[in-house]
């Protein structure tokens, strides 16, 4: 048995009218039936756009949500069905680390408090005297120095908070950390450092990590496996390296040609696929297979009406796509919302719309140019031991604090492009 598994998981938010009584007139389907396993010891990656639901699903593990439907089982214990006090003190197994460092941490607090509060709630030391002694031991594991106890959130950079963050977590000794978009607020080097240190930190101390992101290079390196979700639902999961070595959903395909290459004589040749629309609302989402409405392989009877099933391809693949095999082979080739001609095999055929349209947008390869594998590595590479010491001794006034901040306040816009161009989810 998996550390956690996550089984046909539903999170779906009423919507409310009404002046004096409020009714429900829908729902949002945030989270609609995802199931996963995560192993000890290791790193489940999970990407998507803006909207499709990593946060929701991420909050309904530590039931900060309330679950729909389905069941979330850790070390054998089924979350979704325990009673308020025994949760709470399961919290203390599954912690979270958040997007916005500064946003999470009390200003008012300084970091002993901050760290020693979760410890006093589960009591974990005996007096403050040997909390303290713990938070120094944690606060040095991931490069802070002790003198850090007595100062504030403010007084340090992005990337220190981000550290902080990671301690509040340690010192609580959980089996699983939920790591949401954990340096998408932080500076690019600064990225490479808090992942290192979240690799470092595993492999000291065995840690499981269920690592959110809407970064695909963030994701790679880090996870052992990688589940892509679209619209509520995952579409493609895969080990890492099978998954950025053949990607079979053409959700994943449209990601992975946007990653963008190092080598400038290949970045000027790749070819992207481009995906039309926005991002569906999940209030409303499309019948049948979700990402018909987007899918530039999309076929006109079955994709609309028969909603896949994550389904296993091979290789550890597997795949919510009616025709991920015709994909991979080329039988389907790539035409906007038209249908394939009957002469190819496994496909039903359908006279009425054989023809494809003229105005069907120029064909690009199916397989989509693999990202260099080095890539990422090379950019965690470049956070050397020596940097990320020298990260942390740096006095907090001669870092940049604002690194967090300025970046939080960038992001904003970011996202709202991410909805509406998904080559710029990654
Ligand atoms: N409490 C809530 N009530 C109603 N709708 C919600 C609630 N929380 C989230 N949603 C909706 O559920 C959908 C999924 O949101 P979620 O934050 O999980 O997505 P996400 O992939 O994590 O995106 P982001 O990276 O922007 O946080 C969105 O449409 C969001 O508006």
């Amino acid at each position: 048995m998996s550390l956690l598994e996550l089984d046909g998981v539903k999170v779906h938010f009423p919507i409310k009218k009404g002046v004096l009584v409020d009714r429900t007139v829908g729902h949002v389907y945030a989270v609609d039936g995802v199931s996963l396993k995560v192993e000890a010891g290791e790193t489940y990656g999970l990407v998507g756009e803006s909207g499709c639901g990593k946060t929701t699903l991420g909050r309904s593990v530590l039931r900060l949500v309330d679950i729909t439907e389905g069941s979330v089982v850790l070390d054998g214990t089924d979350l979704a069905k325990l009673p308020g006090e025994e949760m709470r003190r399961f919290r203390r197994r599954l912690q979270m680390v958040f997007q916005d460092p500064l946003g999470s941490l009390n200003p008012r607090q300084n970091i002993e408090s901050i760290l020693s509060e979760g410890m006093i709630a589960h009591g974990i030391g005996k007096d403050q005297e040997e909390r303290r002694e713990k938070i120094k031991a944690i606060l040095d594991k991931v490069g802070l120095p002790s003198n850090a106890l007595a100062r504030y959130p403010h007084e340090f950079s992005g990337g220190q908070r981000q550290r902080i963050g990671i301690a509040r977590a340690l010192v609580l000794e959980p089996d699983v950390i939920i790591c949401d978009e954990p340096v998408s607020a932080l500076d690019v080097s600064v990225q490479a450092q808090v992942i290192n240190l979240l690799e470092e930190l595993q492999e000291e101390l065995g840690l499981t990590y269920l690592v959110i992101a809407h970064d695909l290079a963030v994701v790679r390196h880090i996870s052992d496996t990688i589940g892509v979700m679209y619209l509520g639902s995952l579409v493609e999961e895969a080990p890492s390296d099978a998954l950025y070595a053949e990607p079979k959903h053409p959700y994943t395909k449209a990601l992975m040609s946007a990653v963008p290459v190092p080598d400038p004589e290949v970045e000027d040749k790749r070819e992207r696929i481009l995906l039309t629309g926005d991002l569906p609302s999940p209030a409303n989402p499309p019948t049948g297979c979700r990402f018909h409405t987007r899918c530039p392989w999309a076929q006109a009877e079955r994709c609309s009406t028969e909603r896949p099933q994550l389904r296993d391809v091979g290789g550890g693949h597997r795949v919510a796509c009616h025709y991920a095999e015709d994909i991979a082979s080329g039988k389907l080739s790539l035409k906007q919302g038209e249908i394939v001609s009957a002469t190819r095999e496994g496909v039903e055929d359908n006279p009425e719309t054989d023809t494809p349209a003229e105005d069907a947008p120029a064909k690009v390869p199916a397989q989509a140019e693999k990202p260099a594998k080095d890539a990422p590595v090379a950019e965690a590479d470049k956070a050397s031991d020596a940097d990320k010491a020298s990260e942390a001794e740096k006095p907090a006034q001669v870092e940049k604090p604002a690194d967090g901040d300025k970046a939080s306040e960038a992001e904003k816009p970011a996202k709202a492009e991410k909805v509406t161009k998904a080559d710029e989810a990654v």
